[in-house]
């Protein structure tokens, strides 16, 4: 039985793929009342509300996903679910037009004061004259972050002619140019702007990226809105000039903390709010129901997501090509860890052929995880490895090379350890399967599977016949063997196959022949 978590409220219509999976069992609770179950869940499914910490994290232990219904992840310590493993999803274009549509209405709603105008009239009052308003036509808006949302809200205001001001250090000319809007440099935009609107993530380099500082360089008059994450305009910078009036007004959807209590902005009769209701449409909580249900069914599926924060995106039919070699790779990793018992320093692959078109990155991380997993005491997988390896001071690279191997495709990864080194190459053939086909010099081709015996011997006479004779011995049937050499009466090696596993003084009583060299056994 699988178990999701989902912690925050959300669009059961959304929903209902997992809530009609048979197989799943989902529960709609806060964090705070399942603490006792914490460790159950493979998945968790979040909006803002939920805060998705180490220390949350760490009594999570069964925990696969964390699907994050919205698109701010600043609620979430990626770092912390990628060294624990956890893949992060987010549903980046669900809520995009409603946010839109939310900040214009704030907007038009600040200039013309309806909000305050509304409660007036509802107290009896009639006073036309103390809501006397500024037109949106013909003002320049400034927009800092000009992705999604940003780029949406600009179209709107092109059609109500006011002109767009935009800050966004990652923004190409061309998108600038179809959608009409001006690039300016952040201090160009300060000071042009007679409405300034952020829509940038909260991340280091935009905490505060208006404060009292900045704030200052704007026009005298200015209004300002977020209705992107509390902090992005500083709040202590923010109430500064209001109180000074260099701001004309605010609208805010959000805050530094949620809900604000206590919070100064709300005393000022020029500041607009609502509670984080950018992404509170029907549609929006539909969209991003649906996306992060749909990512996290096909997860635990073991099919691939698209909208992952901490893994490469992969589409359906590029994970289907990659599938193959991801079994491989992860074998590969697994072969060689057990094989160089020793510490290692550093991992290079290659890789040859038609793998080298596919997401090698990917398959790289796959090869890491099969390494580390047979290593260290913790999950380990594509979501973590690069991470754990770095912590480790294990460096890992990978090349991509001309086709010398002569198979259609070859994976090749050399292991540098403690005066040690290996090679193991690898290969998919259609239809056939995963090969190994090659250690270290040796030429060789086995199903890489269940039990292997890896021995290193002097090829000469009666060596197989005596280990067949001790594993006979021993009633241990041989399922497959495979014998590889360079040159007649030099170095060889075995690779045997086994139902079962191996008890070790089996190893230690064939090493101790004086035509072989070393035993390992390997378990996949
Ligand atoms: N109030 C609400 O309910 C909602 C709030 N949001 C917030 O809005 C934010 C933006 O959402 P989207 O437009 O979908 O994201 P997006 O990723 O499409 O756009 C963010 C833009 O910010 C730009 N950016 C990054 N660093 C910057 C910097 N230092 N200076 C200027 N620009 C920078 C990026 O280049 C990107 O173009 C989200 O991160 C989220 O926090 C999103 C949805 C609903
Ligand atoms: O998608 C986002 O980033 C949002 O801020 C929406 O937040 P919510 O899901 O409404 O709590």
């Amino acid at each position: 039985m699988i178990h999701v978590l989902v912690s925050d409220s959300m669009s059961s219509e959304g929903l209902q793929p997992i809530l009609n999976a048979p197989q799943i069992n989902v529960v709609q609770k806060k964090v705070e009342e399942v603490e006792e179950e914490l460790h159950l869940f493979d998945a968790i499914l979040v909006r803002s509300a939920t805060k998705v910490t180490e220390e949350l994290l760490k009594k999570m232990t069964n925990l696969k996903i964390v699907g994050r219904a919205g698109v701010g992840v600043d609620n979430i310590d990626i770092d912390a679910a990628t060294k624990y493993g956890v893949v992060v999803i987010n549903a980046p274009n669900g809520n995009t037009i409603s946010t839109a549509e939310h900040t214009f209405a704030m907007m038009a709603s600040l200039l013309r004061h309806i909000p305050q105008a509304s409660v007036s009239v509802k107290s009896n009052e009639w006073n036309r004259n103390a809501f006397v308003g500024t037109e949106l036509y013909g003002k320049s808006l400034g927009i800092i972050g000009f992705g999604r949302i940003g780029g949406e809200l600009a179209k709107r205001a092109r059609v109500f002619g006011m002109d767009v001001l935009v800050y966004d250090p990652f923004l190409t000319k061309d998108r600038a140019e179809k959608i009409g809007v001006k690039i300016c440099a952040f201090d160009e935009l300060l000071a042009g702007a007679d409405i300034i609107t952020v829509h940038t993530p909260l991340i280091k380099e935009t905490k505060g990226i208006l404060n009292k500082e900045s704030i200052a360089k704007a026009k005298k008059g200015v209004y300002l809105l977020n209705c992107a994450r509390g902090g992005i305009i500083d709040e202590e910078g923010l109430i500064y000039h209001l109180k000074n009036k260099h701001v004309a007004g605010a609208a805010l959807d959000v805050f530094e903390v949620e809900p604000p209590v206590n919070n100064k902005l709300l005393e000022f009769e020029n500041v607009i709010v609502t509670p984080h209701l950018g992404a509170s449409t029907k549609e929006a909580q539909l969209n991003v129901a649906a996306q992060v249900t749909q990512e996290v069914l096909n997860y635990l599926d073991g099919k691939p997501v698209t909208s992952s924060i901490n893994l490469p995106t992969l589409t359906k039919e590029l994970f289907d090509k990659i599938q193959p070699f991801y079994q491989l790779a992860k074998k590969m990793g697994n072969i060689v860890s057990q094989c160089m018992r020793v510490p290692v320093q550093e991992i290079a692959i290659q890789y040859e052929g038609t793998v080298a078109e596919l997401e090698t990155s990917f398959i790289t991380k796959a090869l890491l995880s099969g390494f580390l997993g047979a290593r260290v005491d913790i999950t380990v997988n594509e979501v973590n490895a690069g991470m754990i390896a770095k912590e480790r001071g294990i460096t890992f690279s990978e090349k991509i090379t001309e086709n010398k191997s002569g198979y259609e495709n070859c994976l090749e990864v050399k292991v540098f350890g403690d005066d040690q080194t290996f090679v193991l190459k690898g290969t998919h053939v259609p239809n056939y399967g995963e090969r190994i086909v090659g250690i270290n010099d040796f030429n060789i081709d086995f199903y890489p599977t269940g039990h292997l015996m890896y021995i290193q011997h002097q090829d000469k006479p009666g060596v197989i016949g005596r280990v067949g004779k001790v594993l006979g011995d021993h009633e241990i049937n041989i399922a497959t063997m495979q014998v590889g050499r360079k040159v007649k009466g030099g170095e060889a090696i075995m690779m045997l196959a086994f139902d079962r596993v191996l008890d070790p003084s089996l190893t230690k009583q064939l090493a101790s022949y004086e035509e072989i060299v070393s035993v390992k056994t390997i378990d996949l």
